[in-house]
């Protein structure tokens, strides 16, 4: 396994495997890989004969005062653990070779409706940001394809609308969200931790978990469950951002109909931002 930190260069390892008739995986990542990543890269090693694991803290996607400066960057246990598990490459570039002409006048990818509200709403420009080094990592790989973890369900829809806007020829595979023994979602934010908002975390997906019982109880006033909710999470000295339900197919608000709804939240513990999902059936 070789770590290659240029375009030219990656682009001719893969056009290399691709000539030897290998299908090539991508999954990209921000680094300080924790199991939910490697769980990717183990179904993408199952799936295509060529991995390529990108690592790029993308400053696009980050807004004034958020953690951009302090995101953990831990290339060298990364790369053993990648080492480990058999993948065939890391892309590791540096800023300056993503946007060697800064970021202003950057081409962005924008990709409407599903990029609203929910995080959208919270970190403005975060999609955009998102979508355009998507965009680049998928030109620069041209995976068959790249898979993403629906912790970040927003996210994962917004790839999905943007690789079938854009005709990218590329499948986009989503993959479960891989937790703690406790039930919390696993995230490289959970480093900022201290041990007592640790200790409280769980609390954010088990509220999640009540929700949908509740529903599935057969109520639904959904705004009553809500707020119940955002009661119990302050409660516990969590800050809701957004608690909401929504439709799983398309984002759009769920009402009595909705048959598939996917309950997300973001909650601050002290000046840590975490987010979780739970997607469910009504009958
Ligand atoms: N617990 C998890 N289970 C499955 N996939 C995950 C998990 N956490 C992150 N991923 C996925 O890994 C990919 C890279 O995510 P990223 O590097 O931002 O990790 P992260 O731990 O979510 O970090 P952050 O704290 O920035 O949210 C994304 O597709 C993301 O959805
Ligand atoms: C998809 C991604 C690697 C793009 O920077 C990032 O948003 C992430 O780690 O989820
Ligand atoms: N895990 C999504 C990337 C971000 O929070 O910026």
């Amino acid at each position: 396994m070789n770590t290659l930190h240029t375009i030219a260069q990656l682009r001719a390892a893969v056009s290399r495997a691709r000539q030897e008739g290998k299908r090539i995986g991508l999954v990209p990542t921000m680094g300080n890989l924790h199991a939910g990543h490697i769980a990717l890269v183990e179904k993408a090693l199952q799936r295509t004969d060529y991995v390529v694991v990108s690592i790029f803290v993308n400053p696009m996607q980050f807004g004034a005062g958020e953690d951009l400066d302090s995101y953990p960057r831990t290339l060298p246990e990364d790369q053993a653990k990648l080492h480990e598990i058999g993948t065939h490459m890391i892309f590791a570039p540096n800023v300056s070779e993503m946007y060697p002409e800064g970021m202003e006048g950057h081409t962005r990818v924008a990709v409407p409706v599903v990029s609203e509200g929910l995080c959208g709403s919270s970190r403005p420009g975060h999609f955009e940001g998102v979508a355009t080094v998507v965009s680049k990592l998928l030109n620069i790989v041209q995976p068959d394809l790249a898979i993403f973890g629906q912790k970040d369900f927003q996210q994962l829809a917004v790839i999905r609308k943007m690789a079938h806007d854009l005709c990218m020829p590329v499948q986009i595979m989503g993959e479960p969200t891989v937790r703690a023994a406790d039930g919390l979602a696993l995230s490289s934010r959970n480093g900022y931790l201290s041990a007592e908002q640790r200790s409280n975390a769980p609390l954010l997906y088990q509220t999640l978990q009540q929700i949908a019982a509740k529903l599935q109880a057969g109520r639904r006033d959904f705004s009553a469950v809500i707020e119940e909710a955002r009661v119990q999470l302050i409660a516990a000295g969590l800050q809701p951002d957004y608690l909401d339900l929504r439709d799983a197919h398309n984002l759009q608000p769920a009402d009595v109909q909705t048959k598939d709804v996917v309950a997300l939240a973001a909650a601050f513990l002290g000046t840590t931002r975490l987010i979780d999902n739970l997607q469910f059936s009504l009958s």
